[in-house]
């Protein structure tokens, strides 16, 4: 038995993989018409239209139901709602759990990776944090198409656990990552790039212009990332260019589809407002922003959506900024990201 807290897309697509392994799975959310669709029609169609889901999965309203006797939990809700959504999960928790963590973000002001507000907020509750992190569109893991992710943790044996837990021979492969750090980061970390991508997109400028954001954009991806102690081959790795790659790319990113419509000239406030699930790469702006100049790192692409996103500067004058800056030799630059 599992349970999942977060019946969104991802939640859902979780709850699948772990279904067709032959589990229970209890899919905790809040709203009751959502759960009684889930129960009696096996659908969740608002997250994922057209998907028929296994009956072993079953829609949970009651927190407390939902984490009775339960080891590992998913937790798969915005990173927003991961203080609140655990604040209440403390309150009605009678065993200490297992976290996977499938959330994807750093929190403002905090600077916090979401495994740092995991312990923060379960204490004695906690046994292990897992993330579970990698390029892996929802949409695709419904329909069993092939995806691979990477799994980390303080624990690797709680990681190899977890690892056996999702693995499915027929479509979904994970591997295991000891550098829990670099795979939080590059999780989070590429939803800004694929905002970016989508922006330069909706601006009409081609590919030339994307493969420079995806490269310059790994680049400062892993120059935060090893400041923060991650080992920079990790952004070579699933959780860094293959989640970039894919969310840069895929029109299934919310995040690469939000960006396309900035660049196409709509309101954040609107795109935000519209796009009906969660966009987490502008809350991660935010928290990059804020903890490169902290940390005196320079990501130019991430200052540049900065200021479109906070400081209303347009994204064409954008663009203009980050191509005028000075020059720069690359391999030195590269040089400069070190173990
Ligand atoms: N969708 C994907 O393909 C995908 C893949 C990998 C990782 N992720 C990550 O997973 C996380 C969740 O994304 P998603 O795609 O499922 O989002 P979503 O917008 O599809 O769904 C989020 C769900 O969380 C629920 N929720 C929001 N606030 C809540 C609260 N306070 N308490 C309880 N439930 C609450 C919403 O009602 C909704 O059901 C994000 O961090 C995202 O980056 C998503
Ligand atoms: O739809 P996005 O942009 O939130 O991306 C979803 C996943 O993180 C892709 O791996």
């Amino acid at each position: 038995m599992v349970t999942v807290l977060g019946a969104g897309s991802w939640g859902t697509a979780l709850a699948i993989v772990l279904a067709d392994n032959g589990h229970h799975v209890r899919l905790w959310g809040q709203r009751q018409e959502q759960m009684d669709e889930i129960n009696e029609k096996h659908t969740n169609e608002k997250y994922l239209p057209n998907i028929h889901l296994p009956e072993a999965i079953v829609g949970y309203i009651d927190l407390a139901k939902a984490l009775e006797g339960v080891g590992t939990v998913v937790l798969a809700v915005p990173t927003k709602a991961i203080r609140e959504v655990l604040q209440r999960v403390r309150t009605c928790l009678k065993q200490p759990i297992t976290i996977v963590s499938v959330s994807k973000g750093i929190e403002p002001d905090t600077h916090k990776r979401i495994s740092e507000i995991i312990e923060e907020e379960m204490g004695e509750q906690l046994q292990d944090v897992v993330v579970l992190s990698g390029p892996s569109h929802a949409e695709e893991v419904s329909l069993r198409h092939p995806t691979t992710v990477t799994v980390s943790s303080k624990n690797m044996e709680a990681a190899e656990r977890i690892q056996d837990l999702f693995m499915n021979h027929q479509y979904f492969r994970v591997y295991t990552n000891p550098d829990l750090i670099g795979v939080e980061i590059g999780g989070a970390l590429k939803n800004i790039i694929a905002l970016a991508a989508g922006i330069t997109d909706g601006l009409g400028y081609g590919d030339n212009a994307k493969a420079a954001l995806m490269t310059r954009g790994l680049a400062e991806m892993a120059r935060l990332g090893s400041r923060l102690g991650a080992n920079p081959l990790t952004f070579a790795g699933l959780t860094g260019i293959g989640d970039l790659i894919v969310t840069c790319t895929s029109v299934h990113s919310r995040n690469w589809r939000a960006g396309n419509l900035l660049g196409k000239g709509y309101a954040l406030d609107d795109v935000l407002a519209n796009m009906g699930m969660v966009v987490e790469g502008v809350r991660t702006t935010k928290a990059a922003y804020q903890l490169a100049k902290k940390m005196n790192v320079d990501m130019p692409i991430t200052n540049a959506l900065y200021d479109v996103l906070f400081n209303g500067k347009d994204v064409k004058s954008a663009v203009d900024s980050l191509m005028a800056r000075g020059k720069t030799s690359e391999l030195e630059d590269l040089a400069n990201i070190s173990l």
